[in-house]
């Protein structure tokens, strides 16, 4: 009998294994069932042979195919694209906590700290802690606001190098390296306070070349962040060009942490000077008071410099080049813009950030910018924490989602005329790009909404009412507006354009009426 017993009950439990398998088999491929349409992967690389050269392109054409949302396995990464605002709104409004993780990349892990920055961080408690430090610290409204007059100096010395570069307005000038360098002047003016030479770093790399290298490290495509398999042969070199620029990128920041501590050891501060991020930063890990789990350490602290770094410099150049190369192409808008400047500034002074505010054309023209060439044209990657449907969908956890903001600026049920740069189109409207409204989401929204976008339109408005204000601007032949693919999406070929001066002063004139006022 109780050898019957015991039969039974392993008859029962195999009834009982068999039925879960059956259901557990006939729901899930009813959940496949249910995913969102896309093309049929082929076995290993998935869909990773359609992406291309300029994903963002080549993922625009799908989405005309398969509609706003598309599901794709690229390697073995469960991936879902969405390219309308109805869409981008579900994923980051409505399941914005879902989809607010990160996946686990090369990026993360071997140039990042580990996924100790904010960007590339995994969704937590960790994560949120650097986050509000930098909400609520360092990328405020008025840590913003005390870096105005860090912008504006920067932006005249680029005017009187691009007019000296151009031996006054006989040459062409490369606006991307001045712009390069506007952007990287201003961003390390507030983190560390002052700018950096090429001789300053060990090893023989100089800072420009150092920010090139981690730009391109952090653009590339590595294979083995899809196909994990081939992760360890590091087929691309990308894994040994992180771990070395990381190096270099380490010994650098570990310098400006010692500057600062040394200037408060010595207490050779100007007590006028205006706290820099790493101040701040230090001020928050000397802190007694630190309620927060993390200690601040210096880890944290460089981790937070390479974010800087990284999404601060090259996303605001990008934007003003293709806004001048824009410009360019639309002589008229140019016309205009100028116009509106010199209705309240005149000819004889240079702009003040107080006047940009009054610029509405030109701040269209941003929009306008924003629209067509987004920098991030897919945001950064977002990955669900949970399994989530979705305009009834099924989303399975850990599938990775691009928002395809570049398709969404060009879609023809949103925008009329979607091709024309028109900056019209935003006059009198009050479609911002903060992410309120879904239809123009440069920035992101939501939780991992870019916590920098008052610091990126600053520098992006100030930087291009100069340049259009003090300069009028000539090409030689028709502009290329070919894109590259990175960390962001510049101009394939970078912007040379002569300048000639239309102030009313003369040049000479005006540098010392600023040098003496
Ligand atoms: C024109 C200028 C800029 C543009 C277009 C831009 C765009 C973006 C985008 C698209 C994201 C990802 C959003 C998402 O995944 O949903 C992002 C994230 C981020 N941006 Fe910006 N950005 C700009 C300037 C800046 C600046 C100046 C800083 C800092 C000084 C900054 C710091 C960050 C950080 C830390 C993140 C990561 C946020 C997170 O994951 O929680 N950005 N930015």
């Amino acid at each position: 009998m109780e050898w019957m017993g015991e039969g039974v009950t392993i008859s029962l439990l195999g009834a009982a294994i068999i039925i879960w398998i059956i259901v557990y088999v006939q729901s899930s491929s009813r959940s496949l069932r249910l995913l969102p349409p896309g093309p049929r992967p082929w076995p290993v690389l998935g869909n990773l042979h359609l992406l291309g050269n300029l994903p963002h392109q080549a993922l625009a054409a799908l989405a005309k195919k398969y509609g706003p949302i598309l599901f794709l396995r690229l390697g073995s990464v469960h991936t879902v694209v969405v390219s309308s605002p109805a869409m981008a709104k579900d994923f980051l409004k409505t399941h914005d906590l879902v989809f607010a993780n990160r996946p686990n990349c090369s990026l993360g892990k071997y140039l990042c700290y580990d996924h100790k920055d904010v960007a590339y961080c995994a969704y937590g408690a960790y994560w949120r802690q650097m986050r509000k430090l930098c909400t609520m610290e360092l990328f405020t409204v008025k840590r913003t606001e005390s870096f105005k007059s860090v912008r504006e100096e920067e932006v005249i010395t680029m005017v009187r190098s691009i007019w000296q570069q151009s031996e006054e307005g006989i040459h062409s000038v490369d606006l991307r390296g001045s712009l390069s360098l506007l952007t990287q002047n201003i961003v390390c003016r507030m983190f560390s306070g002052r700018t950096f030479s090429d001789d300053e770093l060990n090893g023989g790399v100089g800072f420009k070349d150092m920010l090139s290298e981690m730009a391109a490290v952090a653009g590339a495509f590595v294979i083995g962040d899809y196909i994990r398999f081939l992760e360890w042969f590091d087929l691309e070199g990308i894994r040994r060009r992180m771990r070395v620029v990381q190096k270099i990128f380490d010994g650098f920041a570990e310098k400006v942490i010692d500057e600062h501590i040394n200037r408060r050891r010595e207490k050779s501060e100007d007590e006028n000077r205006v706290k820099d991020m790493v101040d701040v930063l230090l001020d928050r890990a000397e802190s007694e008071s630190q309620s927060m789990e993390v200690k601040i350490s210096r880890v944290h602290i460089k981790a937070i410099i390479l974010d800087i770094l990284i999404a601060g410099v090259e996303t605001s150049s990008t934007t003003i080049e293709w806004a001048m190369s824009e410009l360019l192409k639309n002589p008229h808008v140019l016309e205009k813009a100028q116009q509106e400047i010199e209705s309240l500034v005149g000819r004889d002074r240079f702009l003040v950030e107080k006047d940009v505010t009054s610029c509405e054309y030109l701040r269209c023209i941003v929009r306008e910018t924003f629209r067509l060439h987004p920098p991030v044209p897919l945001l950064l990657p977002h990955e669900s924490m949970e399994v989530c449907f979705v305009d009834g969908y099924y989303i399975p956890p850990k599938t990775m989602l691009l928002v395809n903001v570049w398709a969404m600026g060009r879609d023809e049920n949103v925008w009329a005329d979607p091709l024309q740069f028109n900056p019209e189109r935003f006059m009198g409207k009050t479609t911002d790009v903060k992410g309120q409204d879904f239809e123009l989401i440069p920035f992101g929204t939501g939780r991992r909404g870019c916590p920098g976008i008052s610091m990126g339109l600053s520098i992006v408005e100030l930087a291009l009412a100069e340049l259009i204000h003090c300069f009028d601007w000539s090409v030689e032949c028709e502009l290329n507006m070919d894109e590259f693919f990175g960390i962001t999406v510049p101009k394939k070929f970078p912007l040379f354009s002569r300048p000639s001066w239309r102030m009313s002063k003369k040049y000479d004139s005006i540098f010392d009426i600023k040098k003496s006022g």
